[in-house]
């Protein structure tokens, strides 16, 4: 007993090291992905940001304590008042229209990977959800700050992925970031062996999910 976050990502080394350091986010970070698979990652992320949010919602009926109420409908607030926001200005500038994006058609990968999260959350508890949502959240923090220690990663104009980059490094990213390795680590300290063994099959499931989320990009499958 006695768990935390780092136990999680030790459990999955293999899948963890796929995810975080993939060829997608490798060529976003040395400027030679195609742009077209940026676009394809851009369109379909939109479609994940509002599944991401009802996770948020569900996370909120999920909450037995007013403290954690408040932090879902804070993780809600965010998404649809700031970074749906943000990510359909990201987009135009990459010249994806709002009209584009309210018709996509959703991609397996994404159905697969949103609505596990979704079923996990459904039928578990509120730290069965966390722990689904944990590599999204954990996971882009960790990959900015692999980028920046990489010395093949271009940083500035010369890399037109930059902003990507500059969004998931900012303070107040991986403040939030922090935040969720906090409450995570509070949960998994008090959980039995075989419970800490049921929540690291979701973790892995999940970030075998986002790894099929990168590959879907630079595929650009549907
Ligand atoms: C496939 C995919 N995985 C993770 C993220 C990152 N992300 C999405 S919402 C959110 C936090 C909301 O407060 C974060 C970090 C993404 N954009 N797309």
């Amino acid at each position: 007993m006695g768990y935390r976050f780092t136990d999680l990502t030790t459990a999955c080394h293999d899948d963890w090291r796929a995810y975080i350091e993939h060829d997608f986010v490798r060529q976003l970070g040395n400027a030679t992905l195609p742009e077209a698979s940026f676009r394809h990652y851009l369109k379909q992320d939109y479609l994940f940001l509002i599944h991401f949010a009802r996770a948020y919602a569900l996370a909120a009926y999920k909450s037995p304590t007013l403290a954690d109420l408040r932090q879902a409908h804070e993780g809600l607030k965010t998404i649809v008042d700031v970074e749906l926001g943000l990510h359909v200005g990201f987009c135009s500038e990459w010249g994806i229209s709002e009209e584009a994006l309210a018709e996509l058609q959703e991609a397996r990968a994404t159905m697969a990977y949103t609505r596990y999260v979704l079923d996990t959350g459904n039928r578990g508890d509120l730290l069965d959800l966390h722990v689904a949502l944990a590599p999204c959240l954990v996971g882009y923090g960790e990959i900015a700050n692999w980028l920046n220690a990489q010395s093949t990663t271009l940083r500035g104009t010369h890399n037109p992925f930059d902003a990507w980059i500059a969004m998931y490094e900012s303070e107040e990213f991986q403040a939030a970031m922090q935040a969720e390795l906090e409450w995570l680590d509070a949960r998994l300290a008090d959980v039995t062996p075989a419970r800490f063994n049921e929540l690291s099959k979701i973790f892995r499931d999940a970030t075998r999910l986002e790894i099929d989320f990168w590959q879907m990009g630079l595929d650009l499958s549907d």
